[in-house]
């Protein structure tokens, strides 16, 4: 690793994307599109647009009223609360089915917070017999010769966004025909997505695997033909590997697990760094925290970002573009890159303040540096067993009254 450099990102958007793209010179993929720029300014315009009504309709079909609003989440331009309080207060009831999956997004990260680095891990036995083979280049590529599976690799690689429903078939696709690690690919998936987010992604590859749910997600291609409106299928000419019924694939793609032990995937710790007796105090702004509005930015303290490699160096291009635009509206945030603690050294920083995480990198990162972890609110102020928080039906049978209890 470099030096530690500050960064100085300029106003116009056009040069800050090219300012990113030297500063970052091994980021790959493309540049990140203008309907996709970060910040709150963005973030909220897309609020106001959303239609719940519609949204609960059809957002299952590929081209139904989806919100984009996940990268705005992912990185606190817009923090859960005020989304789901926007949501509820314009539509109601009518607009149950956009909270209930916004609380999805809610239990995964209490899920995260709760069992830690055991979410990088299968959670339970998987129900199914799954296999291990590696992530392919032929996938990596949107080389898999099915127009609809490499035509949803394409829009990642190209736009950093996959549909909800895309992605379910993706990864059903990815664990349960083609019998690849469903961790390998998480990780790939996470690095080349606008929102990746290690709670949501992980936790869902797992659901749809089996190590985190009763049962294996499959489909049919009736299933894709009719929520994709028949986009690849009309002109597909491949051996169609889901044109079957249910019970047939079912047939065809399981047998019951063998395995009694869920597959564990050592992680690494970072190298201890030792304390030290520097006085100052700064506000660490991390990249769950990118808003101006965030109440930690109005401490009377230096805030510090930093692009530090062990968090973000596996992210694509678009998404340190996007990360940037969200700090160029962020008036009074230094912005590094670096070794996070190299950066605080040199500021003779010795304390910090930051918003709690259950990133366990990050909290390993600043722990020689006394750091105060401030909660942000939670969505719903119940405490959640640990039955609650493994199956998202429990969560909601605790939270749901609560949260939709004035609606
Ligand atoms: C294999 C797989 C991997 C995923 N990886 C991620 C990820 O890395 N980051 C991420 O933010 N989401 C992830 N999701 C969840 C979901 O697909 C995305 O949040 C959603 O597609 C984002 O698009 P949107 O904002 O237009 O969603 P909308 O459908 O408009 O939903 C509105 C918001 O609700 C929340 N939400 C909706 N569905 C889910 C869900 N199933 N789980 C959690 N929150 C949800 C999101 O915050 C989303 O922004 C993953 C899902 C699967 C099946």
């Amino acid at each position: 690793m470099g030096p530690a450099q500050k960064l100085n990102l300029p106003s116009d958007r056009l040069e800050r994307l090219h300012y990113v793209k030297r500063m970052f010179a091994q980021a790959k993929g493309p540049d990140l599109a203008e309907e996709w720029s970060g910040g709150r300014t963005s973030a909220l315009r897309k609020l106001h647009a959303v239609d719940a009504v519609q949204y609960g309709r059809n957002r299952n079909f590929i081209n139904g009223a989806v919100t984009h609003l996940s990268p705005y989440l992912r990185h606190g331009c817009l923090s859960l609360n005020e989304t789901f309080t926007f949501v509820k207060q314009k539509f109601g009831l009518q607009g149950e089915s956009l909270l209930m999956e916004l609380a999805w997004r809610d239990f995964w990260r209490q899920v995260w917070f709760y069992e830690g680095n055991a979410i990088f891990s299968e959670m339970e036995p998987p129900k199914v017999n799954l296999d291990y083979q590696p992530l392919s280049d032929a996938v990596k590529q949107a080389n898999t010769g099915l127009p609809c599976m490499d035509g949803f690799i394409k829009e990642l690689l190209d736009t950093g966004y996959m549909h909800n429903h895309a992605r379910m078939w993706f990864a059903s696709y990815v664990v349960h025909h083609l019998k690849i690690d469903w961790r390998e690919t998480a990780d790939w998936f996470e690095a080349h997505l606008l929102d990746g987010d290690l709670a949501s992604n992980h936790l869902s590859w797992q659901w749809v695997a089996s190590t985190f749910s009763s049962k294996p997600y499959y489909f049919n291609k009736e299933n894709l033909e009719r929520y994709t409106g028949g986009k690849y299928c009309a002109t597909c000419t491949a051996q169609c590997p889901f044109d079957a019924s249910y019970e047939v694939l079912n047939g065809r793609l399981f047998s019951p697990s063998l395995t009694a032990s869920p597959k564990q995937y050592p992680i690494k710790s970072l190298p201890m760094k030792g304390a030290h007796t520097f006085k100052a105090v700064a506000v660490l702004v991390h990249d769950e925290m990118l808003s101006a509005q965030n109440p930690l930015l109005s401490k009377p303290y230096p805030k510090i970002f930093v692009f530090d490699p062990v968090l973000c160096g596996h992210w694509s291009l678009n998404r340190l573009q996007f990360v940037a635009d969200c700090l160029h509206e962020m008036m009074n945030v230094e912005v590094w890159m670096g070794d996070t603690h190299a950066v605080l050294l040199q500021k003779g920083v010795g304390q910090i303040f930051t918003q709690d995480t259950p990133n366990f990198k990050l909290k390993e990162i600043l722990a020689p540096f006394s750091p105060s972890w401030e909660h942000a609110p939670r969505l719903a102020n119940v405490r959640l067993s640990e039955r609650r928080l493994k199956r998202f039906s429990r969560y909601w049978e605790k939270v749901g009254p609560v949260l939709m209890a004035d609606v």
